[in-house]
Protein backbone atom coordinates (compact mmCIF):
# COMPACT_ATOMS: atom_id res chain seq x y z
CA UNK A 1 0.00 0.00 0.00
CA UNK A 2 1.00 3.37 -0.87
CA UNK A 3 2.00 4.66 2.66
CA UNK A 4 3.56 7.31 1.78
CA UNK A 5 0.92 9.42 0.28
CA UNK A 6 -0.24 10.16 3.71
CA UNK A 7 1.38 11.82 6.92
CA UNK A 8 0.94 12.30 10.51
CA UNK A 9 -1.31 14.95 11.56
CA UNK A 10 0.56 17.21 14.10
CA UNK A 11 0.19 16.43 18.18
CA UNK A 12 0.61 19.10 20.53
CA UNK A 13 3.41 19.25 22.69
CA UNK A 14 2.02 19.51 26.31
CA UNK A 15 4.10 17.76 29.18
CA UNK A 16 1.64 19.66 31.89
CA UNK A 17 -1.32 17.85 30.70
CA UNK A 18 -3.61 16.55 33.23
CA UNK A 19 -6.22 14.98 31.99
CA UNK A 20 -5.16 11.44 32.47
CA UNK A 21 -5.90 11.89 36.47
CA UNK A 22 -9.13 13.07 35.78
CA UNK A 23 -12.24 10.70 36.28
CA UNK A 24 -15.80 11.38 35.01
CA UNK A 25 -18.12 11.95 37.82
CA UNK A 26 -21.26 13.48 35.94
CA UNK A 27 -22.83 13.95 33.12
CA UNK A 28 -22.32 17.04 30.95
CA UNK A 29 -24.64 19.67 28.93
CA UNK A 30 -25.54 16.81 25.84
CA UNK A 31 -26.97 18.52 23.07
CA UNK A 32 -28.24 16.21 20.23
CA UNK A 33 -27.17 17.49 16.66
CA UNK A 34 -29.60 14.77 14.93
CA UNK A 35 -32.09 17.14 13.24
CA UNK A 36 -29.08 19.21 11.83
CA UNK A 37 -25.63 16.99 11.29
CA UNK A 38 -27.29 13.96 11.18
CA UNK A 39 -30.01 14.92 9.36
CA UNK A 40 -27.77 16.56 6.74
CA UNK A 41 -25.87 13.37 6.57
CA UNK A 42 -28.80 10.99 5.11
CA UNK A 43 -29.99 10.01 2.04
CA UNK A 44 -33.72 11.00 2.44
CA UNK A 45 -33.45 13.76 4.82
CA UNK A 46 -36.57 13.81 7.38
CA UNK A 47 -39.75 15.81 6.23
CA UNK A 48 -40.92 18.40 8.48
CA UNK A 49 -43.60 15.65 10.31
CA UNK A 50 -40.70 13.14 10.69
CA UNK A 51 -38.69 15.85 12.69
CA UNK A 52 -41.56 16.90 14.63
CA UNK A 53 -41.94 13.05 15.42
CA UNK A 54 -37.97 13.24 16.20
CA UNK A 55 -37.93 16.27 18.21
CA UNK A 56 -40.42 14.93 20.01
CA UNK A 57 -38.77 11.66 20.46
CA UNK A 58 -35.62 13.92 22.04
CA UNK A 59 -37.42 15.64 24.33
CA UNK A 60 -39.04 12.35 26.14
CA UNK A 61 -35.13 11.28 25.88
CA UNK A 62 -34.21 14.78 28.32
CA UNK A 63 -32.51 16.64 25.94
CA UNK A 64 -32.24 20.28 27.09
CA UNK A 65 -30.82 21.74 23.90
CA UNK A 66 -31.57 20.66 20.33
CA UNK A 67 -29.57 21.74 17.13
CA UNK A 68 -33.01 21.81 15.24
CA UNK A 69 -31.36 22.88 11.84
CA UNK A 70 -30.27 25.17 9.10
CA UNK A 71 -33.11 26.91 8.63
CA UNK A 72 -31.58 29.39 6.27
CA UNK A 73 -30.35 26.18 4.25
CA UNK A 74 -34.01 25.62 2.75
CA UNK A 75 -37.65 26.12 3.32
CA UNK A 76 -37.98 22.73 5.07
CA UNK A 77 -35.58 24.02 7.81
CA UNK A 78 -37.19 26.89 7.96
CA UNK A 79 -40.91 25.66 7.73
CA UNK A 80 -39.50 22.49 10.02
CA UNK A 81 -38.83 25.59 13.30
CA UNK A 82 -41.97 27.16 12.74
CA UNK A 83 -44.02 24.02 12.92
CA UNK A 84 -42.26 23.83 16.80
CA UNK A 85 -42.78 27.58 17.38
CA UNK A 86 -46.03 27.77 16.02
CA UNK A 87 -47.59 24.37 17.63
CA UNK A 88 -45.96 25.60 21.43
CA UNK A 89 -43.76 22.23 21.09
CA UNK A 90 -40.53 23.71 22.73
CA UNK A 91 -40.60 22.46 26.31
CA UNK A 92 -39.86 25.94 28.34
CA UNK A 93 -36.74 23.62 29.92
CA UNK A 94 -35.85 22.78 26.27
CA UNK A 95 -33.36 25.47 24.50
CA UNK A 96 -33.46 25.28 20.42
CA UNK A 97 -30.48 25.78 18.57
CA UNK A 98 -29.60 26.96 14.93
CA UNK A 99 -26.73 26.56 12.87
CA UNK A 100 -25.94 29.32 10.63
CA UNK A 101 -22.54 30.29 8.26
CA UNK A 102 -20.97 34.14 9.00
CA UNK A 103 -23.08 35.46 6.51
CA UNK A 104 -25.79 38.05 6.73
CA UNK A 105 -28.24 37.19 4.42
CA UNK A 106 -28.67 33.58 5.99
CA UNK A 107 -28.37 35.20 9.89
CA UNK A 108 -31.43 37.76 8.89
CA UNK A 109 -33.26 34.78 7.97
CA UNK A 110 -32.32 32.66 10.67
CA UNK A 111 -33.54 35.58 13.28
CA UNK A 112 -36.79 35.43 10.61
CA UNK A 113 -37.11 31.76 12.00
CA UNK A 114 -36.69 32.23 15.13
CA UNK A 115 -39.29 34.80 15.56
CA UNK A 116 -41.53 34.14 18.95
CA UNK A 117 -38.85 32.05 20.78
CA UNK A 118 -38.44 32.59 24.15
CA UNK A 119 -35.00 31.60 24.11
CA UNK A 120 -32.34 30.01 21.45
CA UNK A 121 -28.63 29.00 20.69
CA UNK A 122 -27.40 30.52 17.68
CA UNK A 123 -24.35 28.84 16.45
CA UNK A 124 -22.43 30.29 13.94
CA UNK A 125 -18.92 28.86 12.47
CA UNK A 126 -16.09 28.72 10.05
CA UNK A 127 -13.54 26.60 8.77
CA UNK A 128 -9.62 27.77 10.29
CA UNK A 129 -8.09 25.09 9.67
CA UNK A 130 -4.45 24.95 7.50
CA UNK A 131 -6.42 23.43 4.61
CA UNK A 132 -9.23 24.37 4.21
CA UNK A 133 -7.91 28.28 4.55
CA UNK A 134 -5.55 27.44 1.55
CA UNK A 135 -7.59 25.44 -0.43
CA UNK A 136 -10.85 26.57 0.18
CA UNK A 137 -11.23 30.05 1.05
CA UNK A 138 -7.36 31.02 -0.26
CA UNK A 139 -7.42 33.73 2.78
CA UNK A 140 -4.82 34.07 5.36
CA UNK A 141 -5.45 33.61 9.37
CA UNK A 142 -6.36 37.62 9.62
CA UNK A 143 -9.34 37.49 6.87
CA UNK A 144 -10.63 34.00 8.28
CA UNK A 145 -10.81 35.08 11.86
CA UNK A 146 -12.23 38.43 10.35
CA UNK A 147 -15.05 36.23 9.17
CA UNK A 148 -15.56 35.14 12.79
CA UNK A 149 -15.83 38.31 13.67
CA UNK A 150 -18.01 39.62 11.41
CA UNK A 151 -20.37 36.51 12.01
CA UNK A 152 -20.22 37.48 16.29
CA UNK A 153 -21.26 41.13 15.47
CA UNK A 154 -23.90 40.04 12.81
CA UNK A 155 -25.49 38.02 15.46
CA UNK A 156 -25.11 40.52 18.27
CA UNK A 157 -27.06 43.12 16.09
CA UNK A 158 -29.71 41.00 15.47
CA UNK A 159 -29.90 39.45 18.74
CA UNK A 160 -30.38 43.28 20.38
CA UNK A 161 -33.36 43.87 18.86
CA UNK A 162 -35.11 40.50 18.93
CA UNK A 163 -37.14 39.96 21.95
CA UNK A 164 -36.01 36.68 23.65
CA UNK A 165 -32.65 35.67 24.91
CA UNK A 166 -30.11 34.64 22.34
CA UNK A 167 -26.89 32.28 23.81
CA UNK A 168 -24.14 32.41 21.25
CA UNK A 169 -22.28 29.36 20.01
CA UNK A 170 -19.06 29.63 17.82
CA UNK A 171 -17.34 26.53 16.62
CA UNK A 172 -14.10 27.23 14.78
CA UNK A 173 -15.28 24.64 12.14
CA UNK A 174 -11.92 22.25 11.35
CA UNK A 175 -10.72 22.71 14.67
CA UNK A 176 -8.61 19.33 14.47
CA UNK A 177 -6.78 20.33 11.70
CA UNK A 178 -5.81 23.98 12.70
CA UNK A 179 -2.63 24.88 14.98
CA UNK A 180 -3.65 24.96 18.19
CA UNK A 181 -2.79 28.40 19.08
CA UNK A 182 -4.62 30.10 15.80
CA UNK A 183 -7.81 28.19 16.99
CA UNK A 184 -7.10 30.11 20.27
CA UNK A 185 -6.69 33.11 18.85
CA UNK A 186 -9.73 32.98 16.65
CA UNK A 187 -11.95 31.80 19.71
CA UNK A 188 -10.55 34.75 21.65
CA UNK A 189 -11.41 36.96 19.37
CA UNK A 190 -15.08 35.87 19.02
CA UNK A 191 -15.22 35.86 23.25
CA UNK A 192 -13.66 39.74 22.67
CA UNK A 193 -16.33 40.32 20.27
CA UNK A 194 -19.77 39.21 22.18
CA UNK A 195 -18.52 39.68 25.93
CA UNK A 196 -20.05 36.94 28.12
CA UNK A 197 -20.47 37.13 31.06
CA UNK A 198 -20.81 34.36 34.03
CA UNK A 199 -24.50 35.03 34.00
CA UNK A 200 -24.66 35.01 30.60
CA UNK A 201 -22.07 32.42 29.50
CA UNK A 202 -21.43 31.73 25.45
CA UNK A 203 -20.33 28.16 24.43
CA UNK A 204 -17.28 27.42 22.40
CA UNK A 205 -17.86 24.31 20.34
CA UNK A 206 -14.20 23.16 19.66
CA UNK A 207 -15.51 20.29 16.96
CA UNK A 208 -13.24 16.96 15.55
CA UNK A 209 -15.15 17.84 12.32
CA UNK A 210 -12.81 15.54 10.88
CA UNK A 211 -10.92 12.90 13.68
CA UNK A 212 -7.62 13.06 12.65
CA UNK A 213 -5.38 11.78 15.34
CA UNK A 214 -5.34 9.64 18.27
CA UNK A 215 -8.08 10.80 21.06
CA UNK A 216 -5.75 11.61 23.52
CA UNK A 217 -4.20 14.23 20.90
CA UNK A 218 -7.85 15.91 20.83
CA UNK A 219 -7.84 15.62 25.10
CA UNK A 220 -4.41 17.55 24.93
CA UNK A 221 -5.74 19.82 22.28
CA UNK A 222 -9.40 20.45 24.60
CA UNK A 223 -7.51 21.00 27.90
CA UNK A 224 -5.46 23.75 26.15
CA UNK A 225 -7.94 25.94 25.32
CA UNK A 226 -9.56 24.95 28.60
CA UNK A 227 -6.47 26.24 30.25
CA UNK A 228 -5.69 29.16 27.87
CA UNK A 229 -9.12 30.80 26.66
CA UNK A 230 -9.87 34.60 28.07
CA UNK A 231 -13.12 34.30 30.36
CA UNK A 232 -13.21 30.87 31.32
CA UNK A 233 -15.43 31.37 34.38
CA UNK A 234 -18.18 33.05 30.90
CA UNK A 235 -17.51 29.96 28.72
CA UNK A 236 -19.21 26.45 28.19
CA UNK A 237 -16.32 24.60 26.54
CA UNK A 238 -18.28 22.15 24.32
CA UNK A 239 -17.03 19.14 21.64
CA UNK A 240 -18.46 17.79 19.15
CA UNK A 241 -16.62 15.20 18.04
CA UNK A 242 -17.04 12.80 14.50
CA UNK A 243 -16.06 9.39 14.30
CA UNK A 244 -13.61 9.01 11.26
CA UNK A 245 -11.24 7.06 13.40
CA UNK A 246 -13.37 4.88 14.79
CA UNK A 247 -12.52 6.51 18.55
CA UNK A 248 -15.37 9.27 18.82
CA UNK A 249 -17.06 8.02 21.89
CA UNK A 250 -13.51 8.05 23.07
CA UNK A 251 -12.50 11.12 21.89
CA UNK A 252 -15.46 12.68 23.77
CA UNK A 253 -14.42 10.58 26.93
CA UNK A 254 -11.31 12.15 26.87
CA UNK A 255 -12.65 15.35 26.01
CA UNK A 256 -14.31 15.50 29.35
CA UNK A 257 -12.06 14.02 31.52
CA UNK A 258 -9.98 17.30 29.55
CA UNK A 259 -12.31 19.81 30.97
CA UNK A 260 -15.45 19.94 28.34
CA UNK A 261 -18.85 21.01 29.93
CA UNK A 262 -20.92 19.95 26.90
CA UNK A 263 -21.27 17.44 24.50
CA UNK A 264 -22.93 17.41 21.00
CA UNK A 265 -23.87 13.94 19.11
CA UNK A 266 -26.12 12.23 17.76
CA UNK A 267 -28.73 9.05 18.37
CA UNK A 268 -26.64 5.91 17.41
CA UNK A 269 -23.89 8.29 15.97
CA UNK A 270 -25.64 8.61 12.79
CA UNK A 271 -24.04 11.84 11.16
CA UNK A 272 -21.48 12.90 8.03
CA UNK A 273 -18.90 9.94 6.92
CA UNK A 274 -18.48 7.62 9.82
CA UNK A 275 -20.93 9.56 11.44
CA UNK A 276 -21.07 12.16 14.55
CA UNK A 277 -20.67 11.20 18.25
CA UNK A 278 -23.12 8.61 19.48
CA UNK A 279 -24.87 9.98 22.70
CA UNK A 280 -26.35 7.04 23.69
CA UNK A 281 -23.22 4.91 24.59
CA UNK A 282 -21.54 7.62 26.41
CA UNK A 283 -24.42 8.16 28.27
CA UNK A 284 -24.64 4.11 28.72
CA UNK A 285 -21.17 4.26 29.95
CA UNK A 286 -21.75 7.01 32.27
CA UNK A 287 -24.80 4.86 33.72
CA UNK A 288 -22.56 1.58 33.48
CA UNK A 289 -20.22 3.37 35.93
CA UNK A 290 -22.77 4.50 38.53
CA UNK A 291 -23.60 7.95 37.15
CA UNK A 292 -26.68 9.45 36.46
CA UNK A 293 -26.51 10.18 32.88
CA UNK A 294 -29.29 12.90 32.93
CA UNK A 295 -31.40 11.23 30.00
CA UNK A 296 -33.73 8.62 30.33
CA UNK A 297 -33.01 6.03 28.23
CA UNK A 298 -34.52 3.35 29.69
CA UNK A 299 -36.82 1.99 26.63
CA UNK A 300 -33.70 1.53 24.18
CA UNK A 301 -35.98 -0.17 21.52
CA UNK A 302 -37.94 2.38 21.35
CA UNK A 303 -35.24 4.53 20.59
CA UNK A 304 -34.07 2.11 17.76
CA UNK A 305 -37.85 1.91 16.24
CA UNK A 306 -38.51 5.91 15.77
CA UNK A 307 -34.59 6.34 14.55
CA UNK A 308 -34.58 3.03 11.89
CA UNK A 309 -38.13 4.35 10.81
CA UNK A 310 -37.49 7.75 10.65
CA UNK A 311 -33.89 7.98 9.60
CA UNK A 312 -33.83 4.45 7.26
CA UNK A 313 -30.78 3.92 8.68
CA UNK A 314 -29.94 0.30 10.55
CA UNK A 315 -28.53 -0.03 14.04
CA UNK A 316 -25.97 -2.77 13.80
CA UNK A 317 -26.16 -5.91 15.61
CA UNK A 318 -22.59 -5.40 17.40
CA UNK A 319 -23.53 -1.49 18.52
CA UNK A 320 -23.00 -0.99 22.10
CA UNK A 321 -25.62 -1.23 24.53
CA UNK A 322 -28.39 -1.23 21.41
CA UNK A 323 -27.43 -4.01 18.97
CA UNK A 324 -30.02 -7.10 19.00
CA UNK A 325 -27.01 -9.34 19.51
CA UNK A 326 -24.69 -7.26 22.69
CA UNK A 327 -26.97 -8.83 25.23
CA UNK A 328 -26.41 -12.44 24.11
CA UNK A 329 -23.71 -14.93 24.46
CA UNK A 330 -23.23 -17.68 21.94
CA UNK A 331 -19.99 -19.43 23.09
CA UNK A 332 -20.22 -22.03 26.27
CA UNK A 333 -17.98 -20.52 28.84
CA UNK A 334 -19.67 -16.91 28.35
CA UNK A 335 -22.81 -18.70 29.22
CA UNK A 336 -21.52 -20.76 31.80
CA UNK A 337 -20.11 -17.63 33.71
CA UNK A 338 -23.62 -15.44 33.09
CA UNK A 339 -25.63 -18.18 34.26
CA UNK A 340 -23.50 -18.23 37.65
CA UNK A 341 -23.17 -15.22 37.68
CA UNK A 342 -26.83 -14.21 37.51
CA UNK A 343 -27.41 -17.21 40.14
CA UNK A 344 -25.33 -15.59 42.80
CA UNK A 345 -26.49 -12.26 42.46
CA UNK A 346 -30.27 -13.80 42.98
CA UNK A 347 -28.99 -15.31 46.08
CA UNK A 348 -27.04 -12.55 47.39
CA UNK A 349 -29.74 -10.45 46.90
CA UNK A 350 -27.18 -7.64 45.95
CA UNK A 351 -28.04 -4.05 44.89
CA UNK A 352 -24.90 -3.65 42.80
CA UNK A 353 -25.10 -5.31 39.32
CA UNK A 354 -21.54 -7.61 38.71
CA UNK A 355 -22.65 -10.43 35.93
CA UNK A 356 -19.14 -11.80 34.01
CA UNK A 357 -19.87 -10.35 30.54
CA UNK A 358 -22.31 -8.30 31.06
CA UNK A 359 -21.91 -4.81 31.63
CA UNK A 360 -25.21 -3.93 32.53
CA UNK A 361 -28.61 -5.51 33.40
CA UNK A 362 -30.38 -5.33 30.14
CA UNK A 363 -33.87 -5.33 32.03
CA UNK A 364 -32.75 -1.47 33.18
CA UNK A 365 -32.56 -0.36 29.52
CA UNK A 366 -35.97 -2.36 28.38
CA UNK A 367 -33.78 -5.43 27.10
CA UNK A 368 -35.09 -8.92 28.33
CA UNK A 369 -32.93 -11.42 30.00
CA UNK A 370 -34.38 -14.11 27.22
CA UNK A 371 -32.14 -13.93 24.60
CA UNK A 372 -28.61 -13.45 26.89
CA UNK A 373 -27.60 -17.31 25.81
CA UNK A 374 -28.54 -18.53 22.77
CA UNK A 375 -27.60 -22.16 21.87
CA UNK A 376 -25.30 -23.03 18.80
CA UNK A 377 -22.60 -25.41 18.29
CA UNK A 378 -20.14 -23.27 20.51
CA UNK A 379 -22.50 -23.36 23.38
CA UNK A 380 -20.72 -25.56 26.10
CA UNK A 381 -23.24 -27.50 28.74
CA UNK A 382 -23.86 -23.98 31.21
CA UNK A 383 -25.78 -22.54 28.55
CA UNK A 384 -28.13 -25.62 28.07
CA UNK A 385 -28.73 -25.35 32.19
CA UNK A 386 -29.06 -21.95 31.82
CA UNK A 387 -31.93 -22.19 29.17
CA UNK A 388 -33.56 -25.03 30.84
CA UNK A 389 -33.81 -23.03 34.22
CA UNK A 390 -34.47 -19.69 33.22
CA UNK A 391 -37.21 -20.69 30.37
CA UNK A 392 -38.66 -23.65 31.78
CA UNK A 393 -37.73 -24.00 35.24
CA UNK A 394 -35.00 -27.02 35.57
CA UNK A 395 -32.38 -26.81 37.74
CA UNK A 396 -30.48 -29.26 36.47
CA UNK A 397 -28.05 -31.23 38.74
CA UNK A 398 -24.43 -30.18 38.11
CA UNK A 399 -23.58 -33.28 36.73
CA UNK A 400 -26.38 -33.79 34.53
CA UNK A 401 -25.55 -30.56 32.57
CA UNK A 402 -22.37 -32.34 30.31
CA UNK A 403 -25.04 -35.38 29.91
CA UNK A 404 -27.74 -33.40 28.24
CA UNK A 405 -25.46 -31.08 26.72
CA UNK A 406 -24.19 -33.69 24.86
CA UNK A 407 -27.69 -34.98 23.37
CA UNK A 408 -28.49 -30.69 21.84
CA UNK A 409 -24.22 -30.92 20.63
CA UNK A 410 -25.26 -32.69 17.24
CA UNK A 411 -28.65 -31.17 16.71
CA UNK A 412 -26.59 -27.74 16.44
CA UNK A 413 -23.95 -28.97 14.70
CA UNK A 414 -26.21 -29.69 12.05
CA UNK A 415 -28.86 -27.23 12.41
CA UNK A 416 -27.43 -24.28 13.57
CA UNK A 417 -29.07 -22.64 16.28
CA UNK A 418 -31.33 -24.53 18.81
CA UNK A 419 -34.01 -22.98 20.14
CA UNK A 420 -35.16 -23.10 23.92
CA UNK A 421 -38.58 -25.06 22.81
CA UNK A 422 -36.12 -28.01 21.01
CA UNK A 423 -34.02 -28.13 23.99
CA UNK A 424 -37.17 -28.59 26.15
CA UNK A 425 -38.57 -31.43 23.23
CA UNK A 426 -34.99 -33.10 23.53
CA UNK A 427 -35.47 -32.98 27.21
CA UNK A 428 -38.65 -34.51 27.39
CA UNK A 429 -37.61 -36.95 24.79
CA UNK A 430 -34.92 -38.12 26.41
CA UNK A 431 -35.61 -37.94 30.53
CA UNK A 432 -39.44 -37.48 31.12
CA UNK A 433 -41.40 -39.06 28.64
CA UNK A 434 -38.44 -41.91 28.48
CA UNK A 435 -40.92 -44.47 29.92
CA UNK A 436 -40.86 -47.55 27.39
CA UNK A 437 -40.08 -50.32 27.97
CA UNK A 438 -40.47 -50.53 32.09
CA UNK A 439 -43.75 -47.68 32.60
CA UNK A 440 -43.89 -46.79 36.15
CA UNK A 441 -47.75 -46.81 36.82
CA UNK A 442 -48.55 -46.55 40.37
CA UNK A 443 -47.13 -47.25 43.85
CA UNK A 444 -47.94 -47.82 47.49
CA UNK A 445 -45.96 -47.02 50.46
CA UNK A 446 -46.25 -48.07 53.78
CA UNK A 447 -44.32 -46.91 56.74
CA UNK A 448 -43.55 -50.02 58.57
CA UNK A 449 -41.86 -49.17 61.52
CA UNK A 450 -41.92 -47.61 64.87
CA UNK A 451 -38.87 -46.04 65.11
CA UNK A 452 -37.47 -42.85 63.98
CA UNK A 453 -35.03 -44.52 61.91
CA UNK A 454 -37.68 -45.80 59.41
CA UNK A 455 -38.57 -48.72 57.03
CA UNK A 456 -40.37 -48.11 54.15
CA UNK A 457 -42.47 -51.35 51.91
CA UNK A 458 -43.35 -50.66 48.95
CA UNK A 459 -45.58 -51.63 45.84
CA UNK A 460 -44.82 -50.59 43.13
CA UNK A 461 -47.05 -50.74 39.87
CA UNK A 462 -45.43 -51.05 36.39
CA UNK A 463 -45.67 -51.67 32.49
CA UNK A 464 -43.18 -53.81 30.58
CA UNK A 465 -43.91 -53.45 26.98
CA UNK A 466 -47.30 -52.74 28.02
CA UNK A 467 -47.70 -56.09 30.32
CA UNK A 468 -48.83 -54.71 33.50
CA UNK A 469 -46.54 -55.99 36.76
CA UNK A 470 -45.97 -55.33 40.01
CA UNK A 471 -43.22 -55.96 42.66
CA UNK A 472 -42.98 -55.19 46.23
CA UNK A 473 -39.90 -54.60 48.36
CA UNK A 474 -38.45 -53.41 52.04
CA UNK A 475 -35.99 -50.46 52.05
CA UNK A 476 -35.08 -47.54 54.54
CA UNK A 477 -37.39 -45.14 52.49
CA UNK A 478 -39.56 -45.06 49.39
CA UNK A 479 -36.12 -44.59 47.08
CA UNK A 480 -34.19 -47.67 48.87
CA UNK A 481 -37.02 -50.08 48.91
CA UNK A 482 -37.34 -49.07 45.12
CA UNK A 483 -34.05 -49.90 44.39
CA UNK A 484 -33.70 -53.07 46.84
CA UNK A 485 -36.93 -54.07 44.90
CA UNK A 486 -35.16 -53.87 41.63
CA UNK A 487 -32.09 -56.19 42.86
CA UNK A 488 -34.13 -59.04 44.53
CA UNK A 489 -37.06 -59.07 42.64
CA UNK A 490 -36.16 -57.75 38.62
CA UNK A 491 -32.90 -58.90 39.19
CA UNK A 492 -31.60 -55.56 38.00
CA UNK A 493 -28.21 -54.80 38.87
CA UNK A 494 -28.04 -50.98 39.56
CA UNK A 495 -26.83 -48.25 42.24
CA UNK A 496 -28.31 -44.62 42.93
CA UNK A 497 -24.97 -42.26 43.11
CA UNK A 498 -26.62 -39.04 43.90
CA UNK A 499 -30.77 -37.92 44.01
CA UNK A 500 -31.77 -34.02 43.76
CA UNK A 501 -35.04 -32.25 43.94
CA UNK A 502 -36.74 -29.32 43.89
CA UNK A 503 -39.97 -27.83 42.84
CA UNK A 504 -41.44 -26.68 39.86
CA UNK A 505 -43.89 -23.66 40.23
CA UNK A 506 -45.23 -22.16 43.09
CA UNK A 507 -49.16 -22.54 43.71
CA UNK A 508 -51.51 -25.41 44.04
CA UNK A 509 -50.70 -27.15 41.25
CA UNK A 510 -47.16 -27.10 42.06
CA UNK A 511 -45.06 -29.54 40.84
CA UNK A 512 -41.61 -31.47 41.69
CA UNK A 513 -39.06 -32.73 39.54
CA UNK A 514 -36.50 -35.21 40.42
CA UNK A 515 -33.23 -35.93 39.10
CA UNK A 516 -31.84 -39.67 40.05
CA UNK A 517 -28.29 -40.55 39.49
CA UNK A 518 -28.11 -44.07 38.41
CA UNK A 519 -24.82 -46.57 37.77
CA UNK A 520 -25.31 -49.92 36.08
CA UNK A 521 -23.34 -52.29 37.80
CA UNK A 522 -23.05 -54.31 35.02
CA UNK A 523 -22.32 -51.96 32.15
CA UNK A 524 -20.58 -49.94 34.76
CA UNK A 525 -22.21 -47.46 32.63
CA UNK A 526 -24.37 -44.43 34.43
CA UNK A 527 -26.87 -42.10 33.61
CA UNK A 528 -29.55 -39.38 34.94
CA UNK A 529 -32.88 -39.96 34.65
CA UNK A 530 -36.03 -37.35 35.48
CA UNK A 531 -39.10 -37.44 36.89
CA UNK A 532 -41.98 -34.78 37.26
CA UNK A 533 -45.00 -35.33 39.50
CA UNK A 534 -46.93 -33.25 42.11
CA UNK A 535 -45.89 -36.05 44.23
CA UNK A 536 -42.23 -35.98 45.08
CA UNK A 537 -42.18 -39.42 45.83
CA UNK A 538 -43.79 -40.11 42.67
CA UNK A 539 -41.27 -37.79 40.91
CA UNK A 540 -38.73 -39.81 42.41
CA UNK A 541 -39.77 -42.99 41.10
CA UNK A 542 -40.09 -42.15 38.01
CA UNK A 543 -37.00 -40.68 37.70
CA UNK A 544 -35.91 -44.16 38.63
CA UNK A 545 -37.47 -45.37 35.83
CA UNK A 546 -36.57 -42.79 33.25
CA UNK A 547 -32.77 -43.91 34.11
CA UNK A 548 -33.69 -47.54 33.71
CA UNK A 549 -35.26 -46.84 30.21
CA UNK A 550 -31.94 -44.63 29.35
CA UNK A 551 -29.35 -47.11 30.63
CA UNK A 552 -31.70 -50.09 28.68
CA UNK A 553 -31.75 -52.31 31.55
CA UNK A 554 -34.61 -54.68 32.20
CA UNK A 555 -35.54 -57.25 34.18
C1 LIG B 1 -19.02 20.63 9.15
C2 LIG B 1 -20.45 20.99 8.92
O1 LIG B 1 -21.26 20.17 9.03
S1 LIG B 1 -20.81 22.60 8.52
C3 LIG B 1 -22.49 22.64 8.13
C4 LIG B 1 -22.67 22.15 6.79
N1 LIG B 1 -24.05 22.08 6.47
C5 LIG B 1 -24.53 22.67 5.38
O2 LIG B 1 -23.79 23.33 4.68
C6 LIG B 1 -25.94 22.43 5.04
C7 LIG B 1 -26.67 23.65 4.66
N2 LIG B 1 -25.98 24.50 3.75
C8 LIG B 1 -26.51 24.94 2.58
O3 LIG B 1 -27.61 24.54 2.20
C9 LIG B 1 -25.75 25.95 1.81
O4 LIG B 1 -24.38 25.79 2.04
C10 LIG B 1 -26.20 27.38 2.16
C11 LIG B 1 -27.64 27.55 1.75
C12 LIG B 1 -26.10 27.61 3.66
C13 LIG B 1 -25.32 28.38 1.48
O5 LIG B 1 -25.39 28.14 0.13
P1 LIG B 1 -24.42 28.82 -0.93
O6 LIG B 1 -24.11 30.17 -0.52
O7 LIG B 1 -25.05 28.66 -2.23
O8 LIG B 1 -23.16 27.89 -0.97
P2 LIG B 1 -21.95 27.57 0.00
O9 LIG B 1 -22.38 27.05 1.29
O10 LIG B 1 -21.07 26.71 -0.78
O11 LIG B 1 -21.23 28.99 0.25
C14 LIG B 1 -20.15 29.34 -0.46
C15 LIG B 1 -19.63 30.68 0.00
O12 LIG B 1 -19.81 30.88 1.40
C16 LIG B 1 -18.56 31.03 2.04
N3 LIG B 1 -18.66 30.38 3.31
C17 LIG B 1 -18.70 29.03 3.50
N4 LIG B 1 -18.82 28.79 4.80
C18 LIG B 1 -18.88 29.95 5.41
C19 LIG B 1 -19.03 30.31 6.75
N5 LIG B 1 -19.15 29.38 7.70
N6 LIG B 1 -19.12 31.62 7.06
C20 LIG B 1 -19.00 32.56 6.10
N7 LIG B 1 -18.86 32.28 4.81
C21 LIG B 1 -18.79 30.98 4.47
C22 LIG B 1 -17.57 30.39 1.11
O13 LIG B 1 -16.29 30.93 1.25
C23 LIG B 1 -18.15 30.72 -0.24
O14 LIG B 1 -17.81 32.01 -0.57
P3 LIG B 1 -17.59 32.46 -2.13
O15 LIG B 1 -18.93 32.27 -2.74
O16 LIG B 1 -17.18 33.85 -1.96
O17 LIG B 1 -16.58 31.53 -2.66
C1 LIG C 1 -20.83 22.99 12.29
C2 LIG C 1 -19.74 22.24 12.91
C3 LIG C 1 -19.77 22.33 14.39
C4 LIG C 1 -19.75 20.82 12.54
O1 LIG C 1 -20.76 20.18 12.38
C5 LIG C 1 -18.45 20.15 12.51
O2 LIG C 1 -17.43 20.83 12.53
O3 LIG C 1 -18.47 18.92 12.43
MG1 LIG D 1 -20.37 18.01 12.53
Amino acid sequence: MNFKKYQKNPVINFPDRQWPNKEINEAPIWCSVDLRDGNQALIEPMVVEEKIEFFNLLVKLGFKEIEVGFPSASQIEFEFLRQLVDRKLIPDDVTVQVLVQCREHLLKRTFEALEGIPRAIVHIYNSVSVLQRDVVFNMNKEEIKKIAIKGTKLVKEYAKDFPGEIILEYSPESFTGTEIDYALEVCNAVVDTWGPTPENKMIINLPSTVEMNTPNVYADQIEWINRNIKNRDSIIISVHPHNDRGTGIAAAELALLAGADRVEGTLFGNGERTGNVDILTIAYNMFSQGIDPKLDLTNVNEIIEVYERLTKMKVHERHPYAGKLVFTAFSGSHQDAINKGMRALRERQSKIWAVPYLPIDPSDIGRSYEPIVRINSQSGKGGVAFIMETYFGYKLPKGMHKEFADIIQPISEKQGEVTPDQIMEEFKKNYIDKKEPLHFRRCKFEDISDNDDGCTHAIIYYTNHGVEKFFEAVGNGPIDAVQKGLQKELNINVKILDYNEHALSGGAGAKAAAYIHMLDLSSKKATFGVGVSSNITRASIRAIFSALNRLGVSE
